[in-house]
């Protein structure tokens, strides 16, 4: 295990075995509205989050000021010459370190970018101009959790678990890829399991799988798609869930 700062371990303890809320909304999603990422927040507070998920430096400047609990900042930036599109770019991860950003999330998969990288080169280049952030690899199996701590990623989450070579819509966790990236992650980094997680149980179910905190998202802070997991089913799968969201 890299050695980590005191600023680090700390952020580390703060989360351990909680729950990091993912509030993030798009402008053309029935919810949103101004304010509706702090109001996500507010209630994230109130219910007991231990940190929070949050997409674009301009939310994260927003809800910054209103918690010192952790935040972990991406920025989702979707091009049509690459499927990489969690925080592609240095200068994506610059504007999300200076909005406030506590750890930065980035694509860490071997996919191929824009630039011609593979996505988890970016990994190194973050080390050399913010050797203080923490990193958070979003990653789709064992094999990409590895390379990412290889390049020195302090975490990884099986954010991407869903978008391999034939990107799926699924609708649940994928327990086995969790228990696989914690056995290659084991005295390497910390693993946060992030992606349908849609219960309270399948919370536990991760943290017993040795994830260090879990991350959710749609199941709290999309109603949208809370509406759509029923529905779905009620309607005998006639509509699916969206890919992206
Ligand atoms: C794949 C992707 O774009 N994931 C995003 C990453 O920031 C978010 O839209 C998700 O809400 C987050 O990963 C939590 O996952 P879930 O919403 O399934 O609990």
């Amino acid at each position: 295990m890299r050695e980590l700062t005191n600023a680090q371990q700390k952020i580390i303890d703060t989360i351990k075995d909680g729950l990091i809320v993912s509030c993030q909304a798009k402008k053309d999603d029935p919810i949103y509205m101004p304010g509706i990422i702090t109001k996500m927040v507010e209630s994230a507070i109130w219910g007991k989050a231990v940190g929070f998920r949050i997409d674009t430096p301009e939310n994260i400047k927003e809800v910054r000021p209103i918690t010192n609990l952790p935040i972990i900042g991406l920025w989702k930036i979707h091009r049509k010459d690459s499927p990489v599109f969690i925080t592609p770019t240095l200068e994506a991860v610059q504007q999300v370190i200076e909005a406030g950003a506590d750890i930065i999330a980035v694509d860490a998969t071997d996919r191929i970018k824009s630039d011609g990288k593979k996505a988890y080169e970016i990994i190194q280049d973050i080390k050399v101009a913010y050797p203080e952030i923490l990193i958070l690899a979003d990653v789709r199996n064992e094999k990409e959790a590895e390379q990412a701590l290889e390049a020195g990623a302090h975490m990884v989450a099986p954010t991407l678990y869903r978008f391999n070579e034939n990107p799926k819509s699924i609708d649940s966790p994928d327990f086995e890829m969790l228990a696989k990236i914690v056995r290659a992650s084991q005295g390497r980094g910390f693993v946060l399991m992030e992606g349908k997680i849609n219960t309270p149980e399948e919370a536990i179910e991760s943290l017993y799988l040795g994830a260090h905190a879990v991350v959710v998202g749609s199941a709290i802070t999309r109603p949208h798609l809370t509406t759509l997991r029923f529905s779905r089913k009620m309607n005998k799968y006639e509509s699916t869930m969206p890919l992206f969201y």
